[in-house]
Formats: C-alpha cells, sequence, structure tokens
C-alpha cells in the first residue's frame, strides 16, 4: 500500500473517531471518578479528545474481570490454535484499520505517519502473527528423571498480568507485550502512557470484534501514579512486563517486593554506542547507519545509538558524510509524508531535550528547537564524562567522542549504566567479533544498525534490563510459568519411593 498525500491524512485525520472510556470487561466506560484527561496533537497543540482518567477503583475492575477470565477458561484453557485464529484475525483487522490506525498513532505522539505507516503498523501485525503463529507450535517437556516416574515440564500461562507501556511506540509495544501474553493464554491489564492512548484503546476494540473473549484485553488509561502504580502494587496481578525510564522501572521492584512478589520484566533506558574504528569501510554507508540509529523516530527510542565512539582518523570524513546524509532528515509536519524527524511527544519532553542543547557547548550540526519540534543535531563533548554522553536525552541529539584506539572505544562504551544496544564498524574481522564479545549490551551489531526482529530476543543488562526479554520465542518466557508434574509409574507390588 503505498503512501498518500499530506491532504489525504489530513482528510483522515478531520473524520476520526476517538476512544475515549476505559475498555474494561469488552466495552468502554467512563473512569469511576468520572475524571477525564486531555491527550493533545504535540505537533500543533490542539486538543484530540479527553480519555477517562482511570484510578485504583478503575484497576481493581479491570484486575477482576481480567482474574475472571483467566480463571473460567474462556481464554486459558481454549485450545492454542484456536486462540491463534482469534491473535490472527486481529491482526487482519489491524491491517484492514492500518491507515486509520497510522494517522491517530500520528496526531497522539507527533510520530511521522512515513515511519508509523512504514515501520509501526507493518511490525504491529507481524509480531501479533508471529507470536500466534508460534503458540500451537511450543511442545511441554518429559525430564529422563527416573523409570518409574514419567516427570514432566509444563508450561503454564502465568496468570493476569499487567503491561505498563511507553509513548514512543504506542502500538508497537502494546503488540510486542499482548502477543506473547495472550497468546500464552493470560488475561491483561495494559496501562497505556498518557501521552498516547488512543490506539492501545483501539486495538482493544478491535480485539473484542476479532473475538477475543470479554476481560482478557482491557485497557485503563491514566497517569503513571494513579494507574501504573496500583498495577504494580495489585495483590492479584502476577506479573508485570513494563517499558520505558530505568527510574519508573526500578519503581516496579519496590512495589513488587511489597505486595506480593510478583515477577516484574523490565525494559529500560539505553545510551547505546555507535563505536566506528579506523579501519572501518565504506564511511558513506556508516554514516547512514548512524544518521539513522540516532534519529530515527525524533531519537525516541531505547535502542537509538546517541553515543558515537569515533577513532581520530576517521572522524573528519565521518562526520562530512554524516551531514551530508542529515540533509534528508527534514523536521516538520507529522502527517506530511515527505517529514522524517515529527514533533517530540509533548511540550514537556520538548523541554527536558532543549535542556540538553542549552547545555552543549559545541553543536556541530543542527540545533534548532521550537514549537515542540527539534533538529536533527550532531553535538561534540569532551569525553564520556559528561552528561549528554552519559544521560538518556531520548530526542535526536547524537553526543560524539572522539578515540585512539580499540581498547579505549571499547572501555569507553562500556563505561555506562545502561547496556542496551551497541554496534561496531570495522573491516577486521578479529575487531569485530572481539569487539562485539567485549561490548557489554543485549543486542550489538556489526557493520550496521539495528534491534533485530521478531524472531530475536530484545532486551538489556545493567540498568537496561531486568528480567527476560521481549520478542522471539524468549518472550513466552515471560508470560508462562514452569510446573513439574511426576507421575508414579511403579507397579502396585513394587515398593513405594519417596
Ligand atoms: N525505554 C524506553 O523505551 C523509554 C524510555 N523513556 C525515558 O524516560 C524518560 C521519561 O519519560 P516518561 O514518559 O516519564 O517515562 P516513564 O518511564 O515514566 O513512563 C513509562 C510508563 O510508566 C508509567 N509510569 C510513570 N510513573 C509511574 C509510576 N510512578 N508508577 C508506575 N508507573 C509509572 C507511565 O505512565 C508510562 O505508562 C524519557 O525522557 C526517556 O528518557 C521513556 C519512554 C520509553
Ligand atoms: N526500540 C523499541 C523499544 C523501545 O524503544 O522502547
Amino acid at each position: 500500500m503505498g503512501l498518500l498525500t499530506r491532504d489525504e491524512y489530513g482528510a483522515i485525520a478531520a473524520n476520526l473517531n476517538f476512544p475515549t472510556g476505559a475498555f474494561i470487561d469488552g466495552s468502554f466506560r467512563p473512569a469511576q471518578s468520572g475524571a477525564v484527561f486531555e491527550t493533545v496533537n504535540p505537533a500543533t497543540g490542539d486538543k484530540l479528545a479527553e480519555v477517562a482518567a482511570c484510578g485504583a477503583q478503575d484497576v481493581d475492575f479491570a484486575t477482576e474481570k481480567a482474574r475472571d477470565a483467566f480463571e473460567d477458561g474462556r481464554w486459558s484453557r481454549l485450545h492454542p490454535s484456536e486462540r491463534k485464529e482469534v491473535l490472527i484475525r486481529l491482526a487482519k483487522l489491524i491491517a484492514r484499520n492500518a491507515r486509520e490506525l497510522a494517522v491517530m498513532e500520528s496526531l497522539d505522539s507527533g510520530k511521522t505517519i512515513f515511519d508509523c505507516e512504514t515501520v509501526d503498523l507493518p511490525e504491529t501485525i507481524h509480531c501479533l502473527k508471529w507470536h500466534a503463529e508460534a503458540i500451537d507450535k511450543i511442545y511441554d517437556q518429559v525430564s529422563p528423571a527416573s523409570d518409574d516416574h514419567i516427570a514432566m515440564i509444563l508450561r503454564e500461562p502465568i496468570g493476569v498480568v499487567g503491561l505498563v507501556l511507553p509513548w514512543n511506540f504506542p502500538l508497537l509495544m502494546l503488540a510486542w507485550k499482548i502477543g506473547p501474553a495472550l497468546a500464552a493464554g493470560c488475561s491483561v491489564v495494559v496501562k497505556p502512557a498518557e501521552e498516547t492512548s488512543l490506539t492501545a484503546l483501539r486495538v482493544a476494540e478491535l480485539a473484542m470484534e476479532a473475538g477475543v473473549p470479554r476481560g482478557v484485553l482491557n485497557v485503563v488509561p491514566g497517569s503513571g501514579p494513579e494507574v501504573g502504580e496500583p498495577i504494580g502494587r495489585h495483590m492479584d496481578i502476577d506479573m508485570v512486563s513494563f517499558t520505558g525510564s530505568t527510574e519508573t522501572g526500578k519503581r516496579f521492584l519496590s512495589y513488587a517486593a511489597e505486595s506480593n512478589a510478583k515477577e516484574v520484566v523490565l525494559e529500560m533506558g539505553g545510551k547505546n554506542p555507535a563505536v566506528v574504528l579506523e579501519d572501518a569501510e565504506n564511511l558513506d554507508r556508516v554514516a547512514q547507519h548512524v544518521v539513522n540509529g540516532a534519529f530515527w523516530n525524533m531519537g525516541e527510542n531505547c535502542s537509538a545509538s546517541s553515543r558515537l565512539i569515533v577513532h581520530r582518523d576517521a572522524k573528519s570524513e565521518l562526520l562530512a558524510r554524516i551531514e551530508s546524509h542529515m540533509r534528508h532528515w527534514n523536521v516538520g509536519d507529522p502527517l506530511d509524508p515527505e517529514t522524517r524527524v515529527g514533533a517530540l511527544v509533548s511540550r514537556a519532553h520538548f523541554d527536558k531535550v532543549s535542556g540538553y542543547l542549552a547545555d552543549a557547548k559545541n553543536i556541530l550540526i543542527g540545533g534548532k528547537a521550537e514549537n515542540g519540534f527539534v533538529e536533527a543535531t550532531v553535538v561534540e563533548v569532551p569525553d564520556n564524562a559528561a552528561r549528554l554522553a552519559r544521560e538518556e536525552i531520548f530526542g535526536p541529539v547524537l553526543s560524539v567522542i572522539e578515540v585512539s584506539g580499540f581498547d579505549e572505544a571499547i572501555a569507553m562504551a562500556n563505561d555506562t549504566e545502561y547496556g542496551l544496544c551497541a554496534s561496531i564498524f570495522t573491516a577486521n574481522v578479529k575487531r569485530a567479533i572481539r569487539g562485539a564479545r567485549a561490548l557489554r549490551a543485549g543486542t550489538v551489531t556489526v557493520n550496521s544498525f539495528g534491534e533485530g526482529d521478531i524472531s530475536t530476543p530484545f532486551g538489556g543488562f545493567g540498568q537496561s534490563g531486568f528480567g527476560g526479554r521481549d520478542n522471539g520465542l524468549h518472550a513466552h518466557d515471560q508470560y508462562t510459568r514452569l510446573k513439574t508434574l511426576w507421575i508414579d509409574l511403579a507397579d502396585d507390588e513394587d515398593e513405594a519411593v519417596s
């Protein structure tokens, strides 16, 4: 499906109906308190809708309904192939409504329509299909424990799951989490980020249409303290999967410790290094990867390569080529299909990113920040101790640090509290492999930028990740637990064995 014109996207935007209630037990309803919050288009500041501002009572209600659904087996005990059929129907319904969802996503988040149409929607659909297709092909195991017993290792859905989502990939992160959770048979209580609730609510409606039974997929919009914390502290939620900042992620460990010791999986921040050695081949191609890694999705990406660690012999040519590629990264109206850098998600986030630019002593390229939009920007920093080199900016800002050797580059790359992604560019295969092994990150790419695909586990080391992985069959581990089942096979006259 090709892209439309700006006017055609505008016409779709003008005719959208925004979902505004919490989606609990199969229908939309207001928050029990009656409170609402505004969700705005960050590109214009215009109000899009007033969404239910839920609280602990709504979380309780959604959890009760999710528990009922889980225990009566309307979803959890369906044959896996039946869950598969329903989830594939959901993926097809999202595909049928992809244009509407892409425009809604762009309006609510400031993401470009180009990315929404070419990445977020196709990957969301693919992710749901992939997990649906996988679920009836996973087998339990029999242990070789003993001749007198059969010992089975069973995998069961974990139960009621809380999914706390970020705003940078509202639909895709929803899919990364509901794909394996629903496929496994769990019931879920989803909390979208307050900046971007709309598409999760619309997907919940489509899920009902696809045949996901009521109570299985609930979406409770609202703020972190009012909805996220009650999910984290809930005594009847078995597990929480979270994506967002490290600071908030760590809170979920406290919530779990102070409530029911629920399992917690955290996918958190990153300050991901791109290491370019002096022998890197084809610096033009390297520059393309660096630019894409740093500025894609406005740098609002936990896997963004926001730290360029470059050998001094490659630096000036690489920077020249980076500048030339950056000409294609035009900032502007997110609904214009030519735009590559849209609006930052909110004024608060714009202020945070602008604050980092105000701190920068040596802006090499770009640097303009106004009205919610920030130009793709390259900043030179003196060393890895600088704030711009250490903190996750989560905006289109690339910090460049010069090094003079392999060991220095790797040590600097690893000198971070994070450990989500890293990349290394070199023509020397031994250095590539030695470097990739030495880099402390959950995903390492050689001579490219990327975070893998749906088949590969995604998550971080250090303060980037905790407790499990999104994507791949490893994601199913998050939402299932193992049960060991022993069955006595001894003849009645045999002595009982303990
Ligand atoms: N790793 C990632 O993908 C993301 C990282 N971030 C980082 O976090 C920074 C701040 O952005 P935020 O939106 O504030 O991220 P955040 O981590 O606070 O928000 C993520 C989710 O957690 C919820 N939440 C917030 N406070 C909570 C609390 N006290 N208890 C329970 N849930 C809570 C939010 O409502 C949202 O649904 C960004 O500038 C960026 O550096 C933000 C979003 C995604
Ligand atoms: N890059 C996908 C995961 C995230 O940014 O949250």
